[in-house]
């Protein structure tokens, strides 16, 4: 479904000049400086798959989703979505791709929700019966009807993106491209998010590339995860495999009502301590969340408890310093 080959993209940027003037001279005789976004990636996606696409900050994701959705021209490589090269072809492959970008929003801010997926409809060119058929779907499962007449600067975070999962669909897309999805909302609205991608990847078999910096996005819902830092693809496997390799501990929250004298959790180490609020790491082949949440919660008064994934640059960080083993997961 997707096909990336060499994939290089180069943005080249002008170097400042310091002191008086500066902008004058810079307009006669500007210097450059090249920044490689993409470096040399390649990789393939087939279809029915949800990949997460993940790296640190200025890894490069968002540049190559842009190529992927045509927006940017490649310096060198090839690409192939669907057999369409995105840049050659933006219309096509417009036709067949659906984006949501968690941070903004491509409905209009100030109208219904139903009119910004009217005007789509009427951009797409999508009939009066998959229109139809699709209202359906989505009132069935993002419950789209019970905020379709409010405007979308009044919805909450968790609806706005359900609207933008809504519009990104409409025209019926064979591929997905999330970035950061989840960003933001809150956990209940996080899980129906959660099923509703799963659902229409299983129901429709969408392809989805997934860019997210929430490990429980990856782990609810990818089977294959790739990873890129500095413009590189340094991972590209099994989700499980890297947990297992890499991201073998999490890390239990506790909030205790009271201070506990020599409060301790079998099978999990302290490593930070404010309080009435204690952080436990352990092993997750070792111990599961919920025996230590059984355990403790027993003995202890607790206020609240949460289990944490670690995040991508600790994931990151892990690839780097375990490079002896990083022949075994490739
Ligand atoms: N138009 C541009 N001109 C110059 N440099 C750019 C441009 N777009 C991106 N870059 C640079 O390319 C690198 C990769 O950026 P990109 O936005 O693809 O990263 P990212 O992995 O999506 O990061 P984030 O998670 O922060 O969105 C960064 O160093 C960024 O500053």
């Amino acid at each position: 479904m997707i096909s990336v080959r060499h994939l290089t993209k180069e943005f080249k940027r002008v170097k400042r000049k310091e002191g008086f003037l500066s902008g004058v001279r810079n307009l006669f005789s500007a210097e450059y400086t090249i920044k490689r976004a993409v470096d040399d990636i390649s990789f393939e996606v087939r279809e029915g798959e949800i990949v997460g696409y993940i790296g640190p900050n200025g890894a490069g994701k968002s540049t190559s989703i842009k190529m992927l959705s045509g927006i940017l021209v490649p310096t060198s490589g090839h690409l192939e979505v669907n057999g369409i090269v995105p840049y050659k072809d933006r219309k096509a492959n417009a036709r067949q791709i659906g984006a949501v970008f968690g941070q903004k929003t491509q409905l209009w801010w100030d109208v219904p929700v139903i009119e910004s997926l009217r005007l789509l409809k009427d951009i797409y060119k999508v009939s009066d019966r998959q229109y139809k058929r699709n209202l359906e779907i989505f009132n069935d499962l993002l419950e789209l009807d019970t905020f379709c007449q409010t405007p979308v600067r009044q919805l909450s975070l968790g609806q706005r993106m359900r609207a933008d999962l809504a519009a990104a669909l409409q025209h019926d897309p064979k591929i997905l491209f999330l970035d950061e999805p989840t960003i933001g909302v809150d956990i209940v609205a996080k899980e129906k998010l959660r099923t509703f991608i799963r659902e229409i990847n299983r129901e429709f078999k969408v392809t989805v590339l997934l860019t997210t910096h929430d490990m429980w996005d990856i782990e609810k819902l990818c089977s294959r995860m790739l990873i890129i830092d500095h413009g590189q693809v340094i991972y590209d496997g099994s989700v499980e495999q890297i947990r297992d390799t890499y991201g073998g501990s999490r890390t239990l929250v506790v909030e205790l009502e009271e201070e506990v004298a020599d409060f301790s959790v079998p099978r999990a180490e302290l490593v930070k301590s404010e309080g009435r609020k204690k952080w436990f790491r352990f092993n997750r082949l070792e111990a599961s969340p919920s025996d230590l949440i059984t355990q403790i919660g027993g003995r202890y008064p607790i206020v609240d408890l949460t289990v944490e994934e670690p995040e991508i640059e600790q994931l990151v960080r892990s690839i780097y310093q375990g490079q002896g083993r990083r022949t075994e997961v490739m």
